[in-house]
């Protein structure tokens, strides 16, 4: 049902105006300033008819904001009656604010402060019942349901950090043996007691996977590894040859001396398959046996196991049905390059097992990931009207927001809810790190388009202990970072732009196990909230699915292109004979790209023409093969 919601105009009178809250409206003249700022575009919905409070507040807003059209359902306004976008100014009030709604978890050394989302008392209770049906659901989820419907699975990547919370003691036992089974081959990985067949030991691991195969280990890596790691990791995370030319020309001989991790659930993903073939063509050129430093972590029996099975691999690891590619960090995804590398990953485990415990709470206050997605549903307006920009400050946690961005991305953004209405749900994520994007966007985050509202990540701890030194009197460079991130804080909110502030003491293996559960908690509980299904990814075949329609037809153009290189004369053809032979004349255009990606690679011969007028070409292959491969 379309809905039309209350239009605010500056004709309109004093009913338009929103109801008063007990924290709103202490300084008329600064909120004034903020309406004519900062708040064009911002959509009115149920405007109370309690009005009649505060003439300035009136007319400021009334020049400012506009007419809102949704064809949202009547359910989905449920928790909207709210005055939104009137942040509170007054510096004592704001402070009230920030110490009455500050979460903090003790053992975890972590805060959350929420005081700079504008959300009200009124919007909380009224989210409520939303959220009790979201903490039984994710109760379930734990105790084993099939909450991803459509996969017909059960979701499982809290077990990883308390097995024992399983479901079925074989379930707890799988992650039990896997876990010992990563530390003991890591330690003799590391050791030296498992040796490359021509190298002294192993000193690099090459982690071949894509997505959520690869997102957690660089996330993790960046964030976590030592300076000098026992092994060093490099990705390949894409099909791109120029890429993974590069990644295997920068170990040169030490290829001897690397671990190829190849890392997929599926086991079937063709980016990663490309990229495994690379390497092992790699290690033929070098004259290395591949499947003596290989390893596989993928689910039993796919096609990548039984690669690795049948080729005598070095190990195999499992990945488990019922743990997504975008929670898979604490599984031997993230687990095993983690130990690798040296990082501790009992404290990774431990810290997401804390983390997990917190957010369990049924009560919103005290639920850290309830919280988060109490903000983001507040200043998404539920249906992701805002991007959620994510700024760790502190250069280790620069890929953090890009690990967020599949998490989030993938688990929101659904056509269709629960029930099959079509929602298009969502949240954007984008983000670097800072203080670096001052320099950068935040210029338009502060005065420009408000279609944003950011996550501030702070670290306390500035650098280890016995290394600070003041380079100028009584400030360090750490308290430069420190003043960047207030200050930008400040300033988007004086602007009235919102934020949220997750801090932790230090970037170790347990906060981060504890940032990686609190998203991976936040996004489960939001998913309920606005009830789409988190934990499937439909939309992601429609490409795949397209990228081998483009294969297919890029064969049957070699094909024809072929059958004319080989008469005598070579025939050149134009791209619409290409496509009248290929029967295919609705696909002209992409025989036409297909054709110049062949010719930029020396795969075929533009005879007649240029590519910029794709009219004008004649083409033909260099090469004839007498036996027709490409059928
Ligand atoms: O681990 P894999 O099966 O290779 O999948 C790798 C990635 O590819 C897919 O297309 C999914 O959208 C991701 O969720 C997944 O993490």
């Amino acid at each position: 049902m379309a809905a039309i919601y209350g239009l605010c105009s500056s004709s309109s009178t004093s009913n338009l105006i929103p109801k008063p809250h007990s924290w709103i409206v202490s300084y008329p003249h600064r909120i004034e300033e903020t309406f004519k700022s900062g708040f064009s575009g911002v959509s009115c919905k149920n405007w109370s008819t309690n009005g009649n409070n505060n003439n300035v507040l009136t007319h400021s807003v009334a020049r400012d904001v506009s007419v809102s059209v949704s064809t949202t359902t009547g359910d989905d306004m449920a928790g909207k009656s709210k005055s939104k976008r009137v942040l509170e100014m007054d510096p004592q009030v704001l402070w009230e604010r920030y110490t009455e709604w500050l979460y903090q978890h003790k053992d975890l050394g972590l805060y959350l402060d929420v005081s700079r989302v504008g959300f009200t008392d009124e919007f909380v209770q009224e989210m409520e019942p939303r959220f009790m049906k979201a903490f039984k659901a994710m109760e379930e989820l734990e105790k084993g349901a099939i909450a991803n419907p459509d996969e017909g699975r059960m979701v499982g990547h809290y077990w990883l950090r308390n097995p024992s919370l399983s479901p079925k003691a074989s379930l707890k036992l799988q992650i039990e043996n896997s876990i010992e089974a990563i530390c003991a081959f890591a330690d003799e990985i590391v050791g030296g007691k498992i040796k490359p067949p021509t190298a002294s030991r192993f000193t690099q691991i090459l982690s071949v996977g894509i997505g959520g195969s690869a997102l957690g280990p660089q996330f993790v890596a960046e964030a976590l590894a030592p300076d000098n790691p026992p092994l060093k990791i490099r990705f390949i995370d894409n099909t791109d040859p120029a890429g993974i030319d590069h990644q295997i020309a920068q170990l040169g001989p030490e290829l001897a001396s690397t671990l190829v991790i190849v890392v997929s659930k599926s086991g079937g993903t063709p980016e990663t398959r490309n990229g495994l073939l690379e390497v092992q063509k790699a290690f033929r050129e070098a004259g290395l046996n591949f499947s003596k430093q290989g390893v596989a972590i993928t689910q039993e029996s796919s096609l990548l196991d039984n690669t690795a099975r049948i080729e005598g691999w070095l190990a195999r690891f499992p990945m488990f049905d019922w743990v997504g590619g975008r929670t898979s960090e604490m599984s031997a995804v993230g687990l095993l390059a983690a130990a690798l590398q040296g990082i501790n990953i009992k404290e990774m485990l431990a810290g997401a097992s804390l983390m997990d415990e917190a957010t369990r709470s049924r009560e919103i206050k005290n639920n850290p990931a309830a919280l988060l997605a109490l903000c983001w549903y507040w200043a998404t307006d539920g249906v992701g009207s805002k991007d959620m920009v994510v700024l760790p400050y502190k250069d280790s946690l620069l890929l953090f927001s890009r690990y967020l961005q599949q998490l989030v991305m993938e688990s929101l953004g659904k056509e269709f809810d629960l029930d099959g209405n079509r929602v298009n749900q969502g949240l954007t994520v984008y983000g670097n790190k800072g203080s670096t994007d001052q320099h950068a966007y935040i210029q338009q985050l502060r005065d420009g388009v408000h279609n944003f509202f950011v996550t501030f990540i702070e670290v306390l701890r500035d650098r280890p202990p016995g290394h600070d030194w003041e380079l100028e009197p009584g400030v360090t460079c750490g308290d430069y970072l420190f003043g960047m991130l207030q200050g930008t804080r400040s300033a988007l909110y004086s602007n009235a732009r919102e934020s949220i502030t997750v801090t932790v003491q230090e970037v170790t293996p347990r906060s981060v196990g504890a940032l990686i559960a609190l998203y991976e908690r936040a996004v489960g509980i939001y998913a309920s909230i606005v009830n789409i299904n988190a934990y499937h990814q439909p939309g992601v075949e429609a490409g795949k699915k397209a990228a081998g329609e483009v294969l297919a037809l890029q064969k049957r153009v070699l094909s024809v292109l072929n059958d004319a290189s080989c008469k005598d004369p070579v025939e050149p053809l134009s791209i619409e004979e290409v496509a009248d032979r290929c029967h295919s004349p609705e696909d002209i255009e992409m025989i036409y790209k297909i054709i110049a990606h062949m010719a930029a690679n020396d795969r075929a011969v533009i005879s007649e023409g240029h590519c910029g007028s794709p009219r004008s070409i004649k083409v033909f292959l260099g090469e004839c093969n007498v036996e027709d491969l490409y059928d």
